[in-house]
């Protein structure tokens, strides 16, 4: 009985710290409520870096959808499951991390805050989970491996039009320990986006703009003059060749003869498209809709995920991100054949608000309200998590049963 009354878990554990420092009349640094958090983040910020952090594609139809996804979706959870031991460790590609939570990549965080990227990778190391690294970071991705040490950590690739530039990105992401290369696949133009249009911003030119460009020498070499001296030029070249939307899935077999790494392609909502991608002998793809910042009208990422997952089986690892706030979206993405989530704008939001504690107390949050809402549904370990936990929410609000 005894080791019974001792144990615990990171949810009890952070709840009890919560409720503890409330006994002595301290709040939680943060809203712990998600949709708060982001209005304290809108506070701290300036309304262009806000719009640009917050803003969907277009009228904003996918971004809401996202959200809509995971309401049609109810758990229905299981008694007596003995879940007092919990486990949530998975395996992603071939190692094991401590929860199927990952940092999402999003491009120049000194826009949020001025230690950005930095920030995030003290946080992702304090909380040991791992980062997924964007290559339009205004930090240089090894200034970036500096700050996190040996935690696991990915690098997102933006595969432009500059074949040295590519070469070199992924080069340097070998050298400095990331372990594997996620290149993202839905964003072969920025998209048309009203608030950035309305305020006329571009991020790329704020804060420390560019960082990991700016420090990569293939990029310095194909300017007429160094960043720190041109810093518009620089910009106008990264805009005209970050991206390529000449690049077809034959193209892949270069990037695969360029590295050992794992590759995961981000962006995927087509079941055909997840089929090419296990043809094309990548290790794993990211069922994305960018956050409903690219194809306004877009499905849901949700909707995408469980025929996507059919499709590909155990070919491939499918991943899952767009719009994971709570515990119980994490629940479902996974029972949908998520194997990992990413969380893209809910860490920034804590970022803005108070640097690397910021979004490692959003990102322990989460982690903490995962593990409570596992073992209340009857699961001890992420492989409990299948699609029996799931019924579909008619359109009253109750569940096709
Ligand atoms: C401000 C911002 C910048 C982003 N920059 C990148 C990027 O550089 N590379 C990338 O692959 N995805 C980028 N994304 C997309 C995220 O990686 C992720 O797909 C998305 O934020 C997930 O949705 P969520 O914000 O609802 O969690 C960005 C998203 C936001 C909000
Ligand atoms: O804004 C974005 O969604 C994004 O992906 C991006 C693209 C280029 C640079 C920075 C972020």
């Amino acid at each position: 009985m005894s080791d019974r009354v001792s144990s615990s878990s990171v949810g009890m554990e952070r709840q009890i710290e919560i409720y503890m420092n409330g006994l002595q009349g301290k709040a939680p640094d943060l809203p712990v409520d998600p949709d708060r958090l982001r209005i304290a983040a809108r506070e701290v910020l300036d309304d262009r870096a806000w719009g640009y952090l917050d803003g969907g594609a277009g009228s904003g139809d996918t971004m809401s959808a996202n959200r809509a996804a995971f309401r049609r979706w109810r758990l229905r959870p299981r008694m007596l499951q003995g879940v007092e031991d919990r486990d949530l460790h998975v395996q992603v590609l071939g190692s094991t991390i401590r929860a199927p939570m990952m940092f999402a990549p999003i491009g120049v965080l000194s826009i949020i805050h001025p230690a950005a990227e930095v920030a995030v990778a003290e946080a992702a190391s304090t909380l040991n989970l791992p980062l997924v690294l964007s290559t339009a970071a205004s930090r240089s991705m090894e200034e970036v491996a500096d700050a996190q040490g040996d935690g696991a950590r990915w690098f997102q690739l933006y595969w432009g039009k500059n074949d040295d530039v590519t070469a070199s990105m992924v080069e340097r992401a070998e050298a400095s320990g990331y372990s594997a290369i996620v290149v993202t696949l839905d964003t072969t133009v920025l998209s048309w986006r009203d608030r950035d249009l309305e305020n006329g911003y571009l991020p790329f030119l704020e804060g420390e703009g560019l960082g990991n460009y700016f420090s990569d020498p293939a990029f310095r070499r194909a300017l007429d003059e160094p960043p720190e001296e041109n810093p518009t030029q620089a910009i106008l070249y990264f805009a005209s060749m970050f991206s390529n939307p000449a690049l077809t899935w034959d193209d892949l077999q270069w990037l695969r003869d360029l590295t050992d790494l794992p590759i995961v392609l981000k962006g995927i909502l087509d079941p055909q498209d997840a089929k090419r991608a296990a043809e094309a002998r990548v290790d794993g793809i990211i069922v994305s809709n960018h956050g409903g910042r690219q194809v306004d009208g877009a499905i849901a990422a949700l909707d995408a995920l469980p025929v996507v997952a059919d499709a590909v089986g155990d070919q491939i690892e499918v991943f899952f991100d767009s719009g994971i706030r709570r515990g119980s979206d994490i629940l479902k993405a996974l029972a949908l054949g998520a194997r990992a989530v990413l969380v893209g704008r809910p860490y920034c939001h804590g970022l803005a608000i108070a640097g690397a504690d910021g979004a490692s107390e959003m990102m322990l949050n989460l982690l903490s309200d995962l593990d409570l809402t596992l073992g209340l549904t009857g699961c001890s370990s992420i492989d409990d998590v299948t699609r029996d936990l799931l019924l579909r929410a008619d359109a009253e609000g109750g569940v096709e049963i």
